[in-house]
């Protein structure tokens, strides 16, 4: 459903280049429901909106069903946006207007496509159990009700593709439980594809898979004990534990203290490698082995052993970093 390879997102403005994505890769199937975690500023968002068709990439390759979003017209997009993706924001007003009912508002993406299909309209409001609640208007409906009228507009136009940008965000916990759960019965019933973007830890028992992105690459990925096997290129680590590198991940997220020490139970933690052999480690494990930009490999026929350098054959001291054990911590295999 969704390829992207060696994505790249720059910002420029005036005196500033902020690269935002440097070569992102991800794969997402076609009626999975994923989450993308990752600290403040790692491009969560800017892959969200390019995927959404919100913003352009600078280069690589982002495909989503039959579109290569790299290469579609002005025209391609609007049609791209209309009718194969559907998108709800953290902030329920960017999705919904105030004085509409609900049904209205659900109704109101069909009439700029041509016809509003009222059936199809009150069926989906019904799915997120608002049934009591059509004809109220936005404005008497708490924040977790306007957020399940965001979810049935998004579905208005029998999307592919939903993407939610922290659909949680601003809800209570329960709340939040709730709205996942409806996200995870319309992706059964549907088969939409659901990918969210979220800071929100406890997100991660209700996905198939969640996949850390760090400075603009994807670094780490969990994909839930049931299912078969990871979709891209990855290694399972066996070292460090699910909780903390998520931790360290999104350390920053406000929910993070609640959950995460229930993160990853059901999970099993991989880490990435991309098509050319990169992958990332994290900065805990780099840190314990005193590697800084140089580390020695080997290979024991099953694993490979990445290690500070030996600094007694370098006495120049041009490799930084001091030997601990040598093996342990920097294993993947
Ligand atoms: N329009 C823009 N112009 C310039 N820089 C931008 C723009 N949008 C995002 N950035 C920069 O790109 C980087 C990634 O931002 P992005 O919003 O994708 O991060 P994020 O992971 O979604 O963060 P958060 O969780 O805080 O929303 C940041 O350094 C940000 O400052």
């Amino acid at each position: 459903m969704i390829h992207c390879e060696g994505l790249v997102k720059i910002f420029k403005s005036d005196d500033v280049e902020v690269v935002a994505l440097q070569g992102l890769n991800m794969t997402v199937e076609q009626g999975e429901m994923m989450a993308i975690i990752g600290n403040s500023g790692s491009g969560k968002s800017t892959l969200l909106n390019i995927l959404g068709g919100l913003d352009r990439p600078s280069a690589g390759q982002a495909i989503v069903g039959p579109w290569n979003l790299l290469k579609m017209t002005k025209e391609q997009l609007i049609e791209y946006k209309r009718r194969t993706v559907g998108f709800i924001w953290q902030n329920n007003a960017r999705n919904l207007v105030p004085y509409l009912t609900a049904l209205q508002n659900v109704e109101l993406p069909m009439l700029i496509q041509g016809k509003a299909d009222r059936a199809y309209a009150k069926q989906l409001l019904a799915s997120v159990g608002l049934e009591q609640r059509m004809g109220s208007r936005l404005t008497q409906l708490s924040g977790g009700e306007q957020q399940r009228v965001a979810i049935a507009i998004a579905l208005s136009n029998r999307p592919l593709l939903v993407l939610a940008d922290e659909p949680t965000g601003s809800v209570d916990s329960a709340t939040g439980e709730q709205i996942l759960d409806i996200f995870r019965r319309l992706n059964r019933d549907m088969g939409v594809t659901i990918v969210i973007v979220t800071h929100d830890l406890s997100v991660a028992d209700k996905v198939d898979r969640v996949v850390a992105i760090r400075d603009g690459l994807t670094s780490t990925e969990w994909v839930k004990r049931e299912m078969t096997a990871p979709t891209s290129d990855s290694v399972q680590m066996d070292f460090g534990s699910a909780d903390e590198e998520a931790s360290n991940l999104v350390a920053e997220g406000s929910n993070v203290a609640g959950h995460a020490s229930k993160f990853g139970a059901q999970h099993e933690q991989f880490v990435v490698i991309d098509r050319v052999g990169r992958l990332q480690i994290p900065q805990a494990y780099l840190d314990a082995m005193s590697v800084d930009g140089k580390a020695v490999l080997e290979f024991d026929g099953k694993r490979v052993i990445i290690g500070p350098p030996d600094v007694s054959a370098h006495p120049t001291g041009q490799i930084g970093g001091e030997r601990t054990d040598g093996t342990g911590n920097g294993r993947s295999g």
